[in-house]
């Protein structure tokens, strides 16, 4: 179904970036009197880099917003398949600016290639973390199916490649026709080659998607993604639906139809 698409567009990238963290802010409020816990998804590259650093100033300088929260299980959109002391890890951005610094925050954490080598194995084990937390009760195996069906994460700060991928989810690759949880993505175009990452059939179950696109060269892109392009050419066009927010800078919004 193509929905019309809410774009919010800011002048250039640190007016995005310092409106995202502050509305990311309210957003955990907002969510923290609708739920016990809120199961939140974040990706690498810029949102991880950019937007973390952002949101941990806003909450050092007003740590008391958090007494009103709700823990949140932070859980990783994907995670590059390399050690812990990878600077490309994800997981390092995530702990060195939330969960080492606001204890509300718990990050649930993706095997190292050296403990498990083989990216499908460490899919595999993500997801089964997912299931463990989100599904305590296994009864059988029925039932674990069917609950693994209905897992879905409650937020996810998602950011937008240039050639349309998300997550590890690149243009015409395997990954995108994937079932389940989680997955490996094993010929990354953009390094490292070896990746996990969620499914596209678990990403569009997410109640409330963020994507934060900065920069001309994702301009093209991101106009094909919101005027309903084919996923299997611009995999984020999946994530256009009811509940996502595109949060751009101008550059980036530049090709949108009646955005100029
Ligand atoms: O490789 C990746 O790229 C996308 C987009 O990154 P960005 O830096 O261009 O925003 C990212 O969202 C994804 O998690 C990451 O692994």
């Amino acid at each position: 179904m193509f929905v019309d698409s809410d774009l919010r567009v800011y002048p250039n990238v640190n007016e995005l970036y310092a409106k995202v963290a502050k509305a990311f802010i309210q957003k955990i409020s907002e969510l923290s009197q609708q739920r016990s816990r809120i199961q939140l998804g974040v990706s690498g590259g810029s949102v991880a880099m950019k937007l973390l650093p952002k949101i941990a100033q806003l909450l050092e300088a007003h740590p008391e917003i958090m007494d009103a929260w709700v823990p949140i299980h932070v859980w990783l959109v994907d995670e590059r398949h390399v050690e812990l002391d990878s600077p490309e890890r994800t997981s390092s951005i995530v702990r060195r600016e939330l969960v080492d610094k606001f204890p509300i925050f718990t990050l649930h954490d993706a095997p190292v290639p050296s403990e498990v080598p083989d990216p499908f194995s460490a899919a595999a084990i993500y997801a089964q973390k997912l299931s463990d937390v989100f599904t305590p009760s296994q009864v059988g195996d029925d039932v674990v199916l069917l609950k693994a069906r209905t897992i879905c994460l409650d937020f996810a700060l998602l950011g937008l490649g240039p050639d349309g991928h998300f997550a590890s989810l690149f243009p015409s690759h395997e990954t995108l026709y994937e079932g389940g949880l989680m997955t490996a993505e094993t010929e990354s175009p953009k390094p490292p080659a070896q990746r996990i990452t969620m499914t596209l059939e678990l990403l569009r179950r997410t109640r409330v998607s963020w994507f934060i696109v900065s920069g001309a060269d994702k301009a093209v892109v991101l106009s094909h993604a919101v005027h309903g392009a084919d996923y299997r050419e611009v995999p984020a066009s999946v994530m256009n639906q009811v509940g996502t927010i595109w949060w751009c800078d101008a550059p980036a919004a530049s090709k949108v139809n009646g955005i100029v």
